[in-house]
């Protein structure tokens, strides 16, 4: 076809005319003239990014490169005997991911079948990649299809990858530099392109998905195991976490919503596309036959399924309706701790002082909030660290002052922290440290119930919750002489004792709670098995707060969404991380030194390997 009977035929199908081609290759042509003002007489030389922007897209698309590459090479290995490239692109259309004929660089360069390349429909006109981001559908661009005579000699067919929230993330393209003048000729292609995307979106969400349930299903028995059609993440309320494409569009289809509108899906129950809650699910893992494991859509269509159960530790526990939800969030599962909340639950409903004990970061403070969130008190939650007042000072901070009751004293006056906390609870932390002349003046309003501040004439009246905290042993400071035992009595109408880390029995779910704490939004951070391992035997003097910072540190540190062992803080990795350290020298030495033959071994970016070194200490040299 020469130049002119291509222009003329675009310029007939955009007015209108019949046309023999596909329908989403017309609306291609009509975006490139009426959106992107291409004219199909001028060709577009295919695009290359320099390194620099190149790296930029490859490291954002880390992630995904490192899931979808096997996926690719099995694909690659079908389709390089026919003479097929293949490209991983990002949603922008440049390729970050490439697989061809070394032997063919420089024709594959310069069409644009190379790493780097600029698919994007605005830039390269109609084209595979770029017609599939813009249709989110997998199709083949075939020779004439293009929008130039640049491309025309190609014939290239996309599918999309999408992620678990349903958007449109990265886009999977083989290409032919040549080929059989029929279309038809690529359906084949197009089966095998939209498999892989599958498989990789299967992967991505297994991987993404680790606190929840995840429900596989195919249309028939026979493959369900093997090569399931699609997949949901399931979490513990029964609302859908995540899918994969074809999931997506099924549950879609089932509850008559449009499947290009995935926040109509996400965070729904499941049970409003299938005949199906969360407690149903353990009746769906693979303990029983696959036949068995059958369930309808409610638009009627049958679908064998496969539910998989979160790993153990990772589970959320059924809610227990005894204890509230803010008391919930400081464990439990477990009879110690739950014994611990039953107890914390009835005390909040009261008025009564409660003194917490337990060593530095067990987290007194944060089950004192707790309380205060479960008490229903209107006022607000007021903590004092009695240790970190200067003992000159503590007197004003605590009761507050009159004007001008001391050189230095704020004009109008000032309340107090007690007063402050009034309605509310005032937590008083390391009540141990308190000197006796403020013992003796907080007896007195807890006695009292009213404030007089320093220097003023006129108590004022106030109603607090008292929460006190020690890590030291009171009644001992009590019977050396340092606590006054009346004080003692009031604030102890209860005591609630929180267990060292070390010793409890719901260490894993608080690793969960933390690794969800710093995880970057929207996505899970996971843990490798080793360093679990190092968490579970370190004896945490920290405790909690020891923990909390090891894994924001880790969080901070890791690559690819997992924590391993190295990024961990040394005494915890201890000599665990050196064994790390020597499979990737042994590694290193396997690929002959080179950097860059390890980073394509491990599918991962070059400054991914040189960061790791790094942090291990190993010299380039090494
Ligand atoms: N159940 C929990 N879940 C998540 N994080 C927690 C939990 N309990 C405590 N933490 C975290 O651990 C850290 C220490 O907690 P907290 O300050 O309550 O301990 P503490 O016993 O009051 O410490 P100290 O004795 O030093 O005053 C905080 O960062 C807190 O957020």
């Amino acid at each position: 076809m020469s130049t002119a009977e291509h222009v003329r035929e675009i310029e007939t199908a955009w007015r209108g005319g019949t046309s023999g081609r596909d329908a989403y290759v017309v609306q291609s042509w009509r975006r490139c003239l009426d959106e992107y003002r291409l004219d199909p007489a001028v060709n577009c030389e295919a695009v290359i990014l320099p390194e620099g922007r190149l790296k930029e897209h490859r490291q954002q698309a880390e992630e995904l490169i490192v899931i979808a590459r096997s996926g690719l090479e099995r694909l690659y290995g079908h389709v390089s005997g026919q003479n097929y490239v293949l490209l991983l692109t990002n949603r922008q259309g440049i390729a970050v991911e490439y697989f061809g004929d070394p032997r063919q660089t420089h024709e594959l360069r310069k069409a644009g079948l190379y790493l780097g390349a600029d698919w994007a429909e605005a830039r390269a006109g109609t084209c595979a990649v770029g017609a599939c981001i813009a249709t989110g559908e997998a199709l083949t661009i075939h020779q004439t299809d293009h929008f130039d005579m640049t491309h025309t000699p190609l014939s290239c067919t996309a599918a999309p990858i999408y992620d678990t929230t349903g958007e449109l993330s990265a886009v999977l393209d083989i290409s032919l530099l040549s080929s059989p003048r029929e279309k038809i000729s690529q359906t084949l292609a197009r089966h095998l392109v939209t498999a892989t995307a599958r498989r990789i979106e299967l992967a991505n969400l297994m991987a993404q998905t680790r606190r929840q349930w995840v429900l596989r299903f195919a249309l028939s028995p026979e493959f369900l195991d093997v090569d399931p059609e699609g997949a949901v993440a399931i979490d513990n309320a029964g609302r859908i976490a995540g899918m994969t494409h074809a999931a997506a569009r099924m549950l879609a289809q089932s509850a008559e919503l449009d499947w290009r509108r995935p926040e109509l899906v996400l965070g729904k129950p499941v049970s409003h596309f299938l005949n199906l809650t969360v407690d149903d699910l353990p009746s769906l893992t693979r303990a029983r036959p696959t036949q068995e494991r059958v369930l309808s859509a409610r638009n009627g269509q049958l679908l064998f399924a496969h539910a998989i159960e979160p790993p153990p530790g990772t589970r959320i526990r059924a809610p227990s309706p005894a204890i509230p939800v803010a008391l919930r969030e400081f464990g439990g599962g477990v009879p110690g701790i739950d014994t611990l909340l039953e107890k914390a639950t009835r005390l909040a409903r009261t008025a009564l002082p409660v003194c917490l004990h337990g060593e530095t970061g067990t987290g007194k403070e944060f089950l004192a909030r707790a309380i205060h969130a479960a008490s229903g008190l209107e006022g607000p939650f007021v903590a004092v660290n009695c240790a970190a007042i200067p003992e000159a000072l503590a007197e004003a901070e605590l009761f507050g002052h009159a004007p001008g009751a001391f050189t230095g004293a704020a004009p109008k006056g000032r309340k107090g922290l007690v007063e402050t906390a009034n309605r509310g609870t005032l937590f008083l932390d390391e009540i141990g440290d308190m000197p006796l002349l403020l013992q003796t003046r907080l007896l007195r309003v807890l006695a009292e119930q009213e404030v007089l501040p320093l220097g003023g004439t006129q108590p004022r009246q106030v109603r607090v919750r008292v929460i006190s905290a020690s890590h030291r042993d009171l009644a001992t400071l009590v019977a050396e002489g340092r606590f006054r035992e009346d004080l003692y009595y009031r604030l102890h109408a209860a005591a609630l004792t929180l267990p060292p880390l070390r010793e409890r029995a719901d260490f894993d779910w608080l690793v969960e709670r933390l690794l969800a704490r710093h995880s970057p939004s929207g996505r899970y951070l996971s843990i490798a098995p080793k360093a679990r391992e190092a968490l579970r035997a370190h004896r945490w003097p920290g405790n909690l707060r020891e923990l909390d910072n090891a894994i924001a540190t880790a969080a901070a540190l890791c690559e690819g969404g997992e924590i391993g062992l190295v990024d961990l803080p040394e005494r915890l990795a201890g000599g665990l991380a050196g064994s790390e350290a020597e499979q990737l020298r042994a590694a290193l030495t396997g690929c002959g030194g080179n950097v860059s033959a390890l980073a394509r071994q491990l599918g991962v970016d070059r400054t991914t390997i040189h960061r790791r070194m790094r942090r291990m200490g190993l010299m380039r040299h090494s």
